[in-house]
Protein backbone atom coordinates (compact mmCIF):
# COMPACT_ATOMS: atom_id res chain seq x y z
CA UNK A 1 0.00 0.00 0.00
CA UNK A 2 1.31 3.32 -0.88
CA UNK A 3 0.80 6.47 1.56
CA UNK A 4 2.06 10.26 0.15
CA UNK A 5 3.49 11.03 3.65
CA UNK A 6 3.75 10.52 6.92
CA UNK A 7 5.17 11.46 10.78
CA UNK A 8 7.00 9.69 12.92
CA UNK A 9 5.86 9.38 16.76
CA UNK A 10 8.01 8.82 19.24
CA UNK A 11 9.88 10.23 21.82
CA UNK A 12 13.16 10.21 19.92
CA UNK A 13 11.94 12.49 16.99
CA UNK A 14 10.60 15.96 17.95
CA UNK A 15 9.21 18.36 14.76
CA UNK A 16 9.22 21.84 15.12
CA UNK A 17 8.46 24.91 12.51
CA UNK A 18 11.91 25.41 12.41
CA UNK A 19 13.49 22.35 12.44
CA UNK A 20 13.04 18.45 12.73
CA UNK A 21 15.30 17.11 15.88
CA UNK A 22 16.09 13.37 16.40
CA UNK A 23 18.24 11.23 18.89
CA UNK A 24 19.20 7.88 16.88
CA UNK A 25 20.84 5.11 18.26
CA UNK A 26 23.71 3.71 16.00
CA UNK A 27 24.36 0.43 16.23
CA UNK A 28 28.05 -0.85 15.07
CA UNK A 29 30.28 -2.48 15.68
CA UNK A 30 34.54 -2.51 15.95
CA UNK A 31 37.11 -5.66 15.76
CA UNK A 32 39.68 -6.17 17.68
CA UNK A 33 42.69 -8.61 18.05
CA UNK A 34 43.50 -9.83 21.01
CA UNK A 35 44.64 -12.29 22.84
CA UNK A 36 42.07 -14.78 24.62
CA UNK A 37 43.00 -18.28 26.34
CA UNK A 38 46.78 -17.92 25.00
CA UNK A 39 45.87 -17.27 21.36
CA UNK A 40 45.06 -14.54 19.26
CA UNK A 41 41.39 -13.95 17.93
CA UNK A 42 39.67 -11.63 16.27
CA UNK A 43 36.56 -10.17 18.42
CA UNK A 44 33.56 -8.23 17.15
CA UNK A 45 32.33 -5.42 19.96
CA UNK A 46 29.09 -4.57 19.01
CA UNK A 47 28.52 -0.40 19.82
CA UNK A 48 26.33 1.44 20.28
CA UNK A 49 27.04 5.51 19.40
CA UNK A 50 24.03 7.82 19.98
CA UNK A 51 23.84 11.05 17.49
CA UNK A 52 21.41 13.84 17.41
CA UNK A 53 20.68 15.28 14.25
CA UNK A 54 18.85 18.84 14.00
CA UNK A 55 17.31 19.03 10.26
CA UNK A 56 16.23 22.77 9.21
CA UNK A 57 12.60 22.73 8.19
CA UNK A 58 12.53 25.39 5.88
CA UNK A 59 13.36 24.48 2.26
CA UNK A 60 14.86 27.75 0.61
CA UNK A 61 13.90 28.98 -3.06
CA UNK A 62 16.93 27.41 -4.50
CA UNK A 63 18.81 28.28 -7.49
CA UNK A 64 20.97 25.76 -9.50
CA UNK A 65 23.58 26.78 -12.52
CA UNK A 66 25.26 25.06 -14.61
CA UNK A 67 28.58 24.45 -15.99
CA UNK A 68 27.64 23.45 -19.46
CA UNK A 69 24.13 24.53 -19.10
CA UNK A 70 23.63 24.54 -23.20
CA UNK A 71 24.75 21.17 -23.10
CA UNK A 72 22.77 17.71 -23.53
CA UNK A 73 22.39 17.14 -20.16
CA UNK A 74 21.55 20.83 -19.25
CA UNK A 75 18.98 21.54 -21.26
CA UNK A 76 17.59 18.76 -21.28
CA UNK A 77 17.27 19.02 -17.35
CA UNK A 78 16.45 22.24 -17.86
CA UNK A 79 13.24 21.38 -20.12
CA UNK A 80 12.29 18.66 -17.93
CA UNK A 81 11.63 20.65 -15.19
CA UNK A 82 9.83 23.15 -17.15
CA UNK A 83 7.41 20.92 -18.53
CA UNK A 84 6.72 19.06 -15.34
CA UNK A 85 6.68 22.61 -13.51
CA UNK A 86 3.86 23.40 -16.46
CA UNK A 87 2.11 20.32 -17.05
CA UNK A 88 2.99 20.11 -20.12
CA UNK A 89 1.63 17.00 -22.52
CA UNK A 90 3.18 16.14 -25.44
CA UNK A 91 1.97 14.04 -28.73
CA UNK A 92 4.27 11.14 -29.29
CA UNK A 93 4.24 8.35 -32.00
CA UNK A 94 2.52 6.17 -29.18
CA UNK A 95 0.60 8.53 -27.25
CA UNK A 96 0.05 11.78 -25.33
CA UNK A 97 3.25 11.67 -22.78
CA UNK A 98 3.02 13.47 -19.82
CA UNK A 99 5.65 15.30 -17.93
CA UNK A 100 7.46 13.14 -14.96
CA UNK A 101 10.73 12.76 -13.10
CA UNK A 102 11.10 8.48 -13.68
CA UNK A 103 14.75 8.59 -12.98
CA UNK A 104 15.14 10.60 -10.04
CA UNK A 105 15.55 8.74 -6.79
CA UNK A 106 14.59 11.17 -4.74
CA UNK A 107 11.12 12.29 -6.80
CA UNK A 108 9.94 8.66 -8.38
CA UNK A 109 11.52 5.98 -5.96
CA UNK A 110 9.81 5.02 -2.50
CA UNK A 111 11.03 3.60 0.55
CA UNK A 112 9.26 0.79 3.13
CA UNK A 113 7.60 2.51 6.46
CA UNK A 114 6.47 -0.60 8.19
CA UNK A 115 3.61 -2.47 7.92
CA UNK A 116 -0.23 -1.83 8.58
CA UNK A 117 -3.46 -4.72 8.97
CA UNK A 118 0.19 -7.30 7.80
CA UNK A 119 0.44 -5.11 4.89
CA UNK A 120 3.46 -3.33 3.74
CA UNK A 121 2.94 0.30 3.67
CA UNK A 122 5.45 2.25 0.99
CA UNK A 123 6.25 6.36 0.80
CA UNK A 124 7.66 8.69 -1.72
CA UNK A 125 11.50 8.95 -0.99
CA UNK A 126 11.00 12.63 -0.43
CA UNK A 127 8.53 12.65 2.10
CA UNK A 128 11.71 11.58 4.30
CA UNK A 129 12.35 15.25 5.23
CA UNK A 130 11.55 18.69 3.63
CA UNK A 131 12.97 18.65 0.49
CA UNK A 132 13.25 21.48 -2.62
CA UNK A 133 10.36 21.18 -5.22
CA UNK A 134 12.11 20.84 -8.19
CA UNK A 135 9.22 23.09 -10.25
CA UNK A 136 10.47 25.28 -7.99
CA UNK A 137 14.29 25.76 -9.10
CA UNK A 138 15.65 28.39 -10.62
CA UNK A 139 18.20 27.23 -13.60
CA UNK A 140 21.21 29.27 -14.49
CA UNK A 141 24.40 28.70 -15.74
CA UNK A 142 27.58 28.72 -17.81
CA UNK A 143 28.73 27.77 -21.45
CA UNK A 144 31.65 28.37 -23.63
CA UNK A 145 28.72 28.00 -26.18
CA UNK A 146 26.20 31.20 -26.39
CA UNK A 147 23.27 29.46 -27.55
CA UNK A 148 20.08 30.03 -25.93
CA UNK A 149 18.77 26.87 -24.61
CA UNK A 150 15.52 26.24 -26.89
CA UNK A 151 18.60 26.07 -29.94
CA UNK A 152 21.06 24.02 -27.01
CA UNK A 153 17.77 21.53 -26.87
CA UNK A 154 17.40 21.38 -30.24
CA UNK A 155 20.59 20.77 -31.15
CA UNK A 156 20.96 18.43 -28.20
CA UNK A 157 18.13 16.20 -30.27
CA UNK A 158 16.84 14.61 -26.87
CA UNK A 159 13.27 15.71 -25.99
CA UNK A 160 10.51 14.80 -28.39
CA UNK A 161 9.58 17.39 -31.05
CA UNK A 162 6.32 18.25 -30.17
CA UNK A 163 7.54 18.86 -26.51
CA UNK A 164 10.67 20.94 -28.02
CA UNK A 165 7.88 23.53 -29.66
CA UNK A 166 5.88 24.01 -26.26
CA UNK A 167 8.95 24.28 -24.58
CA UNK A 168 10.75 26.93 -26.83
CA UNK A 169 9.25 30.04 -25.41
CA UNK A 170 10.03 29.54 -21.83
CA UNK A 171 13.65 28.40 -22.66
CA UNK A 172 14.83 31.00 -25.88
CA UNK A 173 15.61 33.50 -23.76
CA UNK A 174 17.67 31.52 -21.37
CA UNK A 175 21.32 32.77 -22.50
CA UNK A 176 24.43 30.59 -20.81
CA UNK A 177 26.64 33.18 -19.30
CA UNK A 178 30.80 32.74 -20.93
CA UNK A 179 32.36 30.14 -19.59
CA UNK A 180 36.13 29.84 -18.88
CA UNK A 181 37.49 27.92 -21.93
CA UNK A 182 41.37 26.33 -21.84
CA UNK A 183 41.52 24.05 -25.05
CA UNK A 184 44.60 22.32 -23.30
CA UNK A 185 42.06 20.05 -20.99
CA UNK A 186 39.55 19.11 -23.43
CA UNK A 187 39.10 18.12 -26.91
CA UNK A 188 40.01 20.21 -30.06
CA UNK A 189 36.81 19.39 -31.56
CA UNK A 190 35.46 21.36 -28.91
CA UNK A 191 37.05 24.45 -30.38
CA UNK A 192 34.15 25.77 -32.41
CA UNK A 193 31.63 25.84 -29.62
CA UNK A 194 34.03 28.26 -27.64
CA UNK A 195 32.57 31.58 -28.62
CA UNK A 196 31.41 32.45 -25.01
CA UNK A 197 34.24 32.57 -22.78
CA UNK A 198 35.55 34.91 -19.91
CA UNK A 199 39.22 36.31 -20.84
CA UNK A 200 41.59 37.28 -18.17
CA UNK A 201 43.87 35.60 -16.19
CA UNK A 202 42.59 32.58 -13.76
CA UNK A 203 42.03 34.81 -11.27
CA UNK A 204 40.23 36.94 -12.85
CA UNK A 205 38.35 34.02 -14.14
CA UNK A 206 37.63 32.70 -10.58
CA UNK A 207 36.31 36.19 -9.49
CA UNK A 208 33.68 36.74 -12.64
CA UNK A 209 32.61 33.59 -11.90
CA UNK A 210 32.15 34.78 -7.94
CA UNK A 211 30.13 37.56 -9.14
CA UNK A 212 28.09 36.15 -11.64
CA UNK A 213 26.89 33.31 -8.60
CA UNK A 214 26.37 36.81 -6.44
CA UNK A 215 24.64 38.59 -9.29
CA UNK A 216 22.77 35.54 -10.00
CA UNK A 217 21.66 34.86 -6.52
CA UNK A 218 20.41 38.45 -6.37
CA UNK A 219 18.56 39.06 -9.59
CA UNK A 220 16.18 35.78 -8.80
CA UNK A 221 15.76 36.57 -5.38
CA UNK A 222 17.10 33.13 -4.79
CA UNK A 223 18.30 31.80 -1.18
CA UNK A 224 20.81 29.41 -1.70
CA UNK A 225 23.03 28.18 -4.96
CA UNK A 226 24.32 25.02 -5.93
CA UNK A 227 26.39 25.19 -8.88
CA UNK A 228 27.18 21.42 -10.53
CA UNK A 229 29.38 20.53 -13.74
CA UNK A 230 27.82 18.98 -16.39
CA UNK A 231 30.31 20.69 -18.81
CA UNK A 232 33.08 18.39 -20.75
CA UNK A 233 34.97 15.80 -19.54
CA UNK A 234 38.55 17.60 -18.61
CA UNK A 235 41.71 15.55 -19.21
CA UNK A 236 43.34 14.62 -15.67
CA UNK A 237 45.17 17.67 -13.72
CA UNK A 238 48.86 16.95 -13.20
CA UNK A 239 49.32 16.60 -9.18
CA UNK A 240 52.47 18.67 -8.51
CA UNK A 241 53.72 19.56 -5.05
CA UNK A 242 53.86 23.20 -4.76
CA UNK A 243 51.00 23.46 -6.79
CA UNK A 244 48.44 21.94 -6.07
CA UNK A 245 48.97 19.55 -3.30
CA UNK A 246 47.72 21.99 -0.64
CA UNK A 247 44.93 25.15 -0.22
CA UNK A 248 47.99 27.57 0.15
CA UNK A 249 49.98 26.44 -2.82
CA UNK A 250 46.72 25.85 -5.04
CA UNK A 251 45.82 29.74 -4.25
CA UNK A 252 49.67 30.89 -4.74
CA UNK A 253 49.49 29.27 -8.59
CA UNK A 254 46.14 30.99 -8.94
CA UNK A 255 48.00 34.34 -8.34
CA UNK A 256 50.56 33.29 -10.69
CA UNK A 257 48.16 32.18 -13.38
CA UNK A 258 49.56 28.88 -13.20
CA UNK A 259 48.42 26.64 -16.18
CA UNK A 260 47.99 23.64 -14.93
CA UNK A 261 45.18 24.73 -13.22
CA UNK A 262 41.91 23.44 -15.27
CA UNK A 263 38.46 25.18 -15.66
CA UNK A 264 36.70 22.96 -13.41
CA UNK A 265 38.85 23.53 -10.71
CA UNK A 266 38.90 27.38 -11.07
CA UNK A 267 34.91 27.20 -10.79
CA UNK A 268 35.66 24.88 -7.91
CA UNK A 269 38.14 27.30 -5.79
CA UNK A 270 34.94 30.57 -7.00
CA UNK A 271 32.35 27.88 -5.09
CA UNK A 272 34.59 27.33 -2.43
CA UNK A 273 35.04 30.83 -1.58
CA UNK A 274 31.71 31.57 -2.42
CA UNK A 275 30.38 28.79 0.13
CA UNK A 276 28.23 27.72 -2.79
CA UNK A 277 27.98 23.82 -2.92
CA UNK A 278 29.59 22.24 -6.21
CA UNK A 279 29.02 18.87 -7.39
CA UNK A 280 31.42 17.71 -10.05
CA UNK A 281 29.08 15.32 -12.27
CA UNK A 282 32.32 14.33 -14.81
CA UNK A 283 35.09 12.22 -14.08
CA UNK A 284 38.28 14.81 -14.04
CA UNK A 285 40.32 14.88 -11.00
CA UNK A 286 38.83 18.59 -10.54
CA UNK A 287 39.31 18.28 -6.89
CA UNK A 288 42.71 17.99 -6.44
CA UNK A 289 44.24 18.00 -2.99
CA UNK A 290 44.79 21.60 -2.72
CA UNK A 291 41.15 22.39 -3.37
CA UNK A 292 40.19 19.15 -0.97
CA UNK A 293 42.09 21.07 1.71
CA UNK A 294 40.39 24.23 0.92
CA UNK A 295 36.87 23.06 1.18
CA UNK A 296 37.35 21.64 4.71
CA UNK A 297 39.00 24.30 5.51
CA UNK A 298 36.23 26.94 4.51
CA UNK A 299 33.46 24.13 5.40
CA UNK A 300 31.78 24.01 1.87
CA UNK A 301 30.40 21.31 0.26
CA UNK A 302 31.83 19.55 -2.71
CA UNK A 303 30.93 15.99 -4.53
CA UNK A 304 31.35 14.12 -7.30
CA UNK A 305 32.61 12.45 -9.40
CA UNK A 306 30.84 11.28 -12.84
CA UNK A 307 27.50 10.82 -12.86
CA UNK A 308 26.81 7.04 -12.54
CA UNK A 309 23.70 6.83 -15.38
CA UNK A 310 23.93 3.40 -16.88
CA UNK A 311 26.26 0.91 -17.60
CA UNK A 312 28.30 1.65 -14.65
CA UNK A 313 25.22 1.91 -12.19
CA UNK A 314 24.75 -1.41 -14.32
CA UNK A 315 28.25 -2.80 -13.12
CA UNK A 316 27.52 -1.42 -9.66
CA UNK A 317 24.31 -4.15 -9.44
CA UNK A 318 25.20 -6.94 -11.56
CA UNK A 319 28.97 -7.22 -9.65
CA UNK A 320 27.71 -7.10 -6.19
CA UNK A 321 25.33 -9.73 -7.06
CA UNK A 322 27.69 -11.86 -8.25
CA UNK A 323 30.28 -11.20 -5.72
CA UNK A 324 27.69 -11.50 -3.20
CA UNK A 325 26.36 -14.79 -4.06
CA UNK A 326 30.21 -15.69 -4.21
CA UNK A 327 30.44 -16.06 -7.80
CA UNK A 328 33.77 -14.88 -9.04
CA UNK A 329 33.98 -12.51 -11.97
CA UNK A 330 37.40 -12.72 -14.20
CA UNK A 331 36.68 -10.62 -17.29
CA UNK A 332 34.77 -7.78 -17.47
CA UNK A 333 34.09 -6.07 -21.10
CA UNK A 334 33.08 -2.93 -20.86
CA UNK A 335 32.35 -1.63 -24.52
CA UNK A 336 30.08 1.74 -25.41
CA UNK A 337 29.48 3.90 -28.14
CA UNK A 338 27.83 7.39 -28.52
CA UNK A 339 27.32 9.81 -31.17
CA UNK A 340 26.85 13.36 -28.82
CA UNK A 341 29.13 15.88 -28.04
CA UNK A 342 30.15 14.44 -25.15
CA UNK A 343 31.28 11.23 -26.92
CA UNK A 344 32.85 13.38 -29.96
CA UNK A 345 34.89 15.22 -26.71
CA UNK A 346 35.88 12.11 -25.29
CA UNK A 347 37.42 10.68 -28.66
CA UNK A 348 40.05 12.18 -27.53
CA UNK A 349 42.69 10.07 -25.84
CA UNK A 350 43.23 12.58 -22.77
CA UNK A 351 39.67 12.70 -22.01
CA UNK A 352 38.56 9.39 -22.98
CA UNK A 353 41.15 8.29 -20.04
CA UNK A 354 39.50 10.46 -17.45
CA UNK A 355 36.42 8.55 -18.19
CA UNK A 356 38.11 5.11 -18.30
CA UNK A 357 39.47 5.67 -15.26
CA UNK A 358 36.09 6.33 -13.63
CA UNK A 359 34.30 3.62 -15.00
CA UNK A 360 37.19 0.63 -14.63
CA UNK A 361 37.03 1.94 -10.83
CA UNK A 362 33.84 0.75 -10.01
CA UNK A 363 34.26 -2.96 -8.81
CA UNK A 364 37.09 -2.34 -6.69
CA UNK A 365 35.35 -2.05 -3.35
CA UNK A 366 33.18 -5.05 -4.01
CA UNK A 367 36.36 -7.60 -5.18
CA UNK A 368 38.32 -6.60 -2.34
CA UNK A 369 35.23 -7.42 0.16
CA UNK A 370 35.61 -10.72 -0.97
CA UNK A 371 39.44 -12.93 -0.06
CA UNK A 372 37.49 -16.00 -0.63
CA UNK A 373 37.06 -15.85 -4.06
CA UNK A 374 40.07 -13.25 -4.88
CA UNK A 375 43.69 -13.43 -3.59
CA UNK A 376 45.21 -10.42 -2.30
CA UNK A 377 46.04 -7.71 -5.31
CA UNK A 378 44.08 -10.16 -7.54
CA UNK A 379 40.98 -8.54 -9.27
CA UNK A 380 39.09 -8.85 -13.00
CA UNK A 381 40.50 -8.21 -16.31
CA UNK A 382 38.59 -4.83 -16.78
CA UNK A 383 38.29 -3.59 -19.88
CA UNK A 384 36.53 -0.11 -20.56
CA UNK A 385 35.71 1.32 -24.76
CA UNK A 386 34.08 4.21 -25.86
CA UNK A 387 33.86 4.69 -29.46
CA UNK A 388 32.17 7.84 -31.42
CA UNK A 389 29.86 7.12 -33.93
CA UNK A 390 27.87 10.06 -35.16
CA UNK A 391 24.62 8.51 -35.87
CA UNK A 392 23.41 7.04 -32.95
CA UNK A 393 23.23 10.54 -31.23
CA UNK A 394 22.40 10.83 -27.18
CA UNK A 395 21.53 6.69 -27.32
CA UNK A 396 24.54 5.58 -25.89
CA UNK A 397 25.00 1.94 -26.59
CA UNK A 398 26.49 0.11 -24.06
CA UNK A 399 27.48 -4.09 -24.80
CA UNK A 400 29.17 -5.36 -22.27
CA UNK A 401 30.25 -9.34 -21.34
CA UNK A 402 31.03 -10.26 -17.73
CA UNK A 403 32.77 -13.96 -17.23
CA UNK A 404 32.44 -15.84 -13.96
CA UNK A 405 34.22 -18.94 -12.45
CA UNK A 406 31.56 -20.78 -10.70
CA UNK A 407 30.70 -24.14 -8.93
CA UNK A 408 33.56 -26.92 -9.83
CA UNK A 409 35.48 -25.16 -12.41
CA UNK A 410 32.17 -23.90 -14.10
CA UNK A 411 32.31 -20.47 -16.04
CA UNK A 412 29.30 -18.58 -16.16
CA UNK A 413 28.75 -15.79 -19.67
CA UNK A 414 26.72 -12.94 -19.11
CA UNK A 415 26.45 -10.74 -21.90
CA UNK A 416 24.58 -7.47 -22.00
CA UNK A 417 23.24 -4.80 -24.31
CA UNK A 418 21.82 -1.53 -22.58
CA UNK A 419 20.52 1.33 -24.89
CA UNK A 420 21.71 4.29 -22.22
CA UNK A 421 19.63 7.18 -23.65
CA UNK A 422 22.30 9.54 -21.71
CA UNK A 423 20.56 12.73 -21.45
CA UNK A 424 17.83 11.25 -19.82
CA UNK A 425 19.02 8.79 -17.73
CA UNK A 426 21.78 12.11 -16.17
CA UNK A 427 18.91 14.46 -15.80
CA UNK A 428 16.86 13.47 -13.10
CA UNK A 429 20.59 12.04 -11.60
CA UNK A 430 21.33 15.88 -11.72
CA UNK A 431 18.18 16.96 -9.84
CA UNK A 432 18.77 14.79 -7.23
CA UNK A 433 22.48 15.47 -6.66
CA UNK A 434 21.32 19.01 -5.96
CA UNK A 435 18.54 18.71 -4.12
CA UNK A 436 20.27 16.24 -1.92
CA UNK A 437 23.36 18.19 -1.76
CA UNK A 438 20.95 21.02 -0.91
CA UNK A 439 19.33 18.99 1.82
CA UNK A 440 22.62 17.93 3.41
CA UNK A 441 23.83 21.42 4.00
CA UNK A 442 20.56 22.00 6.37
CA UNK A 443 21.41 19.05 8.37
CA UNK A 444 23.50 19.33 11.55
CA UNK A 445 24.48 16.27 13.93
CA UNK A 446 26.31 15.65 17.21
CA UNK A 447 27.87 11.90 18.12
CA UNK A 448 27.44 11.39 22.27
CA UNK A 449 30.84 12.83 23.50
CA UNK A 450 31.12 15.58 21.09
CA UNK A 451 30.60 19.26 22.51
CA UNK A 452 28.12 20.87 19.91
CA UNK A 453 26.43 19.76 16.73
CA UNK A 454 28.61 20.14 13.46
CA UNK A 455 27.20 19.42 9.66
CA UNK A 456 28.33 16.40 7.72
CA UNK A 457 31.85 16.43 6.36
CA UNK A 458 32.50 19.09 3.47
CA UNK A 459 33.68 16.26 1.32
CA UNK A 460 30.00 14.64 0.06
CA UNK A 461 29.95 11.11 0.69
CA UNK A 462 25.95 11.18 0.62
CA UNK A 463 25.73 11.94 -2.72
CA UNK A 464 27.98 8.51 -3.44
CA UNK A 465 25.03 6.65 -5.28
CA UNK A 466 24.86 9.38 -8.17
CA UNK A 467 28.73 9.13 -9.05
CA UNK A 468 30.82 6.38 -10.70
CA UNK A 469 33.86 7.41 -8.33
CA UNK A 470 32.52 8.94 -4.94
CA UNK A 471 34.47 11.14 -3.60
CA UNK A 472 35.29 10.70 -0.45
CA UNK A 473 37.21 12.10 2.70
CA UNK A 474 40.88 11.57 2.62
CA UNK A 475 41.61 8.04 4.42
CA UNK A 476 38.09 7.01 4.24
CA UNK A 477 36.63 3.68 2.42
CA UNK A 478 34.75 4.41 -1.03
CA UNK A 479 32.15 2.60 -1.45
CA UNK A 480 30.05 1.73 -5.05
CA UNK A 481 28.04 -1.00 -4.52
CA UNK A 482 24.76 0.57 -5.77
CA UNK A 483 22.43 -1.56 -3.28
CA UNK A 484 24.86 -0.23 -0.27
CA UNK A 485 24.98 3.32 -1.74
CA UNK A 486 21.17 3.76 -1.55
CA UNK A 487 20.57 2.52 1.72
CA UNK A 488 23.74 4.30 3.90
CA UNK A 489 21.65 7.11 1.70
CA UNK A 490 17.92 6.37 2.85
CA UNK A 491 19.35 5.02 6.35
CA UNK A 492 20.98 8.37 7.44
CA UNK A 493 17.57 10.05 6.13
CA UNK A 494 15.84 7.48 8.03
CA UNK A 495 18.06 8.98 10.92
CA UNK A 496 17.25 12.67 10.83
CA UNK A 497 13.41 11.35 12.14
CA UNK A 498 14.26 8.54 14.56
CA UNK A 499 13.59 5.68 12.14
CA UNK A 500 15.87 3.11 12.01
CA UNK A 501 17.86 1.54 9.44
CA UNK A 502 15.36 -0.88 6.90
CA UNK A 503 17.19 -3.68 7.76
CA UNK A 504 14.77 -6.34 5.77
CA UNK A 505 14.43 -9.14 8.22
CA UNK A 506 10.15 -8.67 8.63
CA UNK A 507 10.81 -11.00 11.76
CA UNK A 508 7.08 -10.08 12.45
CA UNK A 509 6.51 -12.69 9.30
CA UNK A 510 9.05 -15.42 10.35
N1 LIG B 1 24.66 9.92 -19.10
C1 LIG B 1 25.36 11.04 -19.31
O1 LIG B 1 25.01 11.87 -20.12
C2 LIG B 1 26.58 11.26 -18.48
C3 LIG B 1 26.94 10.34 -17.48
C4 LIG B 1 28.07 10.60 -16.74
C5 LIG B 1 28.83 11.74 -16.96
N2 LIG B 1 28.45 12.59 -17.94
C6 LIG B 1 29.28 13.76 -18.14
O2 LIG B 1 28.49 14.94 -18.10
C7 LIG B 1 29.11 15.94 -18.90
C8 LIG B 1 28.08 16.56 -19.81
O3 LIG B 1 27.53 15.58 -20.64
P1 LIG B 1 26.66 16.10 -21.88
O4 LIG B 1 26.17 14.89 -22.62
O5 LIG B 1 25.68 17.10 -21.43
O6 LIG B 1 27.79 16.80 -22.74
P2 LIG B 1 27.66 18.02 -23.77
O7 LIG B 1 28.94 18.05 -24.52
O8 LIG B 1 26.38 17.95 -24.51
O9 LIG B 1 27.57 19.31 -22.82
C9 LIG B 1 28.72 19.90 -22.26
C10 LIG B 1 28.54 21.40 -22.39
O10 LIG B 1 29.59 22.02 -21.66
C11 LIG B 1 30.06 23.13 -22.42
N3 LIG B 1 31.40 23.37 -21.91
C12 LIG B 1 32.51 22.68 -22.18
N4 LIG B 1 33.53 23.17 -21.44
C13 LIG B 1 33.01 24.17 -20.69
C14 LIG B 1 33.54 25.04 -19.71
N5 LIG B 1 34.83 24.99 -19.37
N6 LIG B 1 32.72 25.93 -19.10
C15 LIG B 1 31.41 25.97 -19.42
N7 LIG B 1 30.84 25.18 -20.37
C16 LIG B 1 31.64 24.29 -20.98
C17 LIG B 1 29.94 22.70 -23.86
O11 LIG B 1 29.86 23.82 -24.72
C18 LIG B 1 28.64 21.90 -23.83
O12 LIG B 1 27.54 22.71 -24.12
C19 LIG B 1 30.25 15.26 -19.64
O13 LIG B 1 31.46 15.50 -18.97
C20 LIG B 1 29.90 13.79 -19.52
O14 LIG B 1 31.02 12.93 -19.57
C21 LIG B 1 27.37 12.39 -18.71
O1 LIG C 1 26.62 4.81 -18.80
P1 LIG C 1 27.70 5.12 -17.81
O2 LIG C 1 28.78 4.10 -17.76
O3 LIG C 1 27.18 5.48 -16.45
O4 LIG C 1 28.48 6.41 -18.31
C1 LIG C 1 28.41 6.94 -19.59
C2 LIG C 1 29.49 6.35 -20.43
O5 LIG C 1 29.18 5.02 -20.66
C3 LIG C 1 29.57 7.09 -21.75
O6 LIG C 1 30.63 6.56 -22.50
C4 LIG C 1 29.83 8.54 -21.52
O7 LIG C 1 29.75 9.20 -22.70
C5 LIG C 1 28.80 9.14 -20.64
O8 LIG C 1 29.26 10.44 -20.32
C6 LIG C 1 28.62 8.40 -19.38
O9 LIG C 1 29.76 8.58 -18.56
Amino acid sequence: MFIDKFKVDSPNVVYGEEEIRSVYKYETSEVVHESKDGSFQWIVKPKTVTFEFNTRARVPKLGVMLVGWGGNNGSTLTGGVIANREGISWATKDKVQQANYFGSLTQASTIRVGSYNGEEIFAPFKSLLPMVNPDDIVFGGWDISNMNLADAMARAKVLDIDLQKQLRPYMEKMVPLPGIYDPDFIAANQGSRANNVIKGTKKEQVKQVIKDIREFKEANKVDKVVVLWTANTERYSNLVVGLNDTMENLLASLDKNESEISPSTLFGIACVLENAPFVNGSPQNTFVPGLIELAIHRNSLIGGDDFKSGQTKMKSVLVDFLVGAGIKPTSIVSYNHLGNNDGMNLSAPQTFRSKEISKSNVVDDMVSSNSILYEPGEHPDHVVVIKYVPYVGDSKRAMDEYTSEIFMGGKSTIVLHNTCEDSLLAAPIILDLVLLAELSTRIQLKAEGEGKFHSFHPVATILSYLTKAPLVPPGTPVVNALAKQRAMLENILRACIGLAPENNMMLEYK
